[in-house]
């Protein structure tokens, strides 16, 4: 009797579950993948100066200002790594005013369908090599922080930062999660200051309230090193700020905005700090008028305005973005975004030497 409903509580099981999964394969324990890509101490210096320059700025320690510059996405790492080697060049001249870290974004949040970022189709062909995006992930985020470059990374799926979150200096929670409480409770275990941007309507309470959820403890379920299901609990993350990216309501990096966001912060009982985001809603993802953002914000920190701790800009080696059409990769511009419209490496120069030169005359 027991051994026949032993046997059939699987069959019946079967028969209510995983009727849409259409197949589960193995995923490299992020304790192996770590131990095959190690950090060595010139990486982990580069991110344990690079997190607390970036808390210092944002707590008004340190006059410099954050920049957080590179590609929407990284579909390409070799050229990903030539960009970085001209960011670190510029960087290292300017450390003085700029605290550079770039953007190296492998998980994209879709709006709807697309390619959803090197980590989950490293192939740009719908053939979804997991393991070896994490592996390209995790080789550039060294090969990035050996240069001395700090990076920067969204984290979108719960269990990426297991695999890489070591490398990253300073993380972000994107404007289509700011409200989710997985990515709330995630944040509150990042061992890096993290950014939260508002949400793509505009609202930038969200971001307030998720900076205040971020910043408690919780316990919640995830992955250990190994790879196994584990309970988690956190001691809250005080590193966390918001990010004002524009939204449908329009952009939102104007002095009132700036202003009312930090009185929301202060209202929540929380460090008054942001950065502002000049791509996405504030530039309408056009890559020309994300120049005049930057310019703009330059000015205005130039003359005195306090309160903007940071900036960010969408920059790649070519101006504007590119269709890709899965399964042909060869097709593709180098160093052009196939994500949201960048500005060209020139630009990019030019705007890091205009906001270094704002913070000198501040
Ligand atoms: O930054 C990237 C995009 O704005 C985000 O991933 C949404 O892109 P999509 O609207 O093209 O899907
Ligand atoms: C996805 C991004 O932005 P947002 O969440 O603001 O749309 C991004 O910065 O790549």
């Amino acid at each position: 009797m027991t051994i026949t409903a032993g046997a059939a509580a699987p069959a019946l099981a079967q028969s209510l579950d995983n009727q849409r999964t259409t197949s589960i394969s193995p995923l490299i324990p992020p304790s192996l993948l770590r131990a095959e890509y190690p950090v060595d101490e010139a990486v982990a210096k580069t991110v344990r100066t690079g997190r607390s320059d970036t808390v210092r700025i944002l707590d008004g320690h340190d006059d410099r200002l954050l920049v957080v510059v590179g590609p929407c996405s990284v579909h390409d790492p070799a050229a990903a790594l030539d960009y970085a080697a001209r960011l670190a060049e510029r960087a290292e001249a300017l450390r003085d005013r700029l605290h550079v870290v770039m953007r190296v974004y492998f998980e994209k949040p879709r709006t709807t369908l697309g390619w959803k970022g090197l980590i989950n189709d490293p192939d740009l062909d719908g053939s979804y090599a997991v393991n070896k995006g994490l592996r390209l992930a995790r080789q550039l985020l060294l090969d990035v922080s050996a240069l001395g470059l700090p990076v920067g990374c969204e984290f979108l799926d719960p269990i990426t930062p297991q695999f890489i979150a070591d490398i990253v200096t300073w993380g972000s929670i994107g404007a289509r999660t700011a409200a989710s409480q997985v990515h709330r409770q995630l944040c509150s275990a990042l061992s890096m200051p993290v950014g939260i941007k508002n949400s793509t309507d505009g609202d930038v309470q969200v971001a307030v309230d998720a900076t205040r959820a971020a910043g408690a403890g919780h316990v919640f379920a995830g992955i250990n090193a190994d790879g196994l299901a584990a309970l988690l609990t956190t001691s809250g993350n005080p590193d966390c700020h918001v990010i004002l990216r524009g939204g449908a309501s329009g952009p939102n990096h104007d002095p009132a905005t700036v202003a009312d966001t930090l009185g929301r912060l202060s209202a929540a009982g929380l460090p008054r700090r942001l950065i502002v985001d000049a791509s996405h809603g504030n530039s309408g993802k056009d890559h020309v008028r994300q120049a005049g953002v930057v310019e703009e914000l330059a000015e205005r920190i130039g003359a005195g305005e306090t309160g903007i701790a940071g900036v960010m800009m969408e920059s790649f080696l070519a101006g504007g973005r590119q269709e890709l059409r899965l399964g042909h990769r060869d097709e593709l511009t180098y160093g052009q975004s196939i994500t949201d419209a960048c500005m060209d490496w020139n630009t990019t120069d030019r705007l890091l030497e205009r906001l270094a030169e704002a913070v000198a005359s501040r």
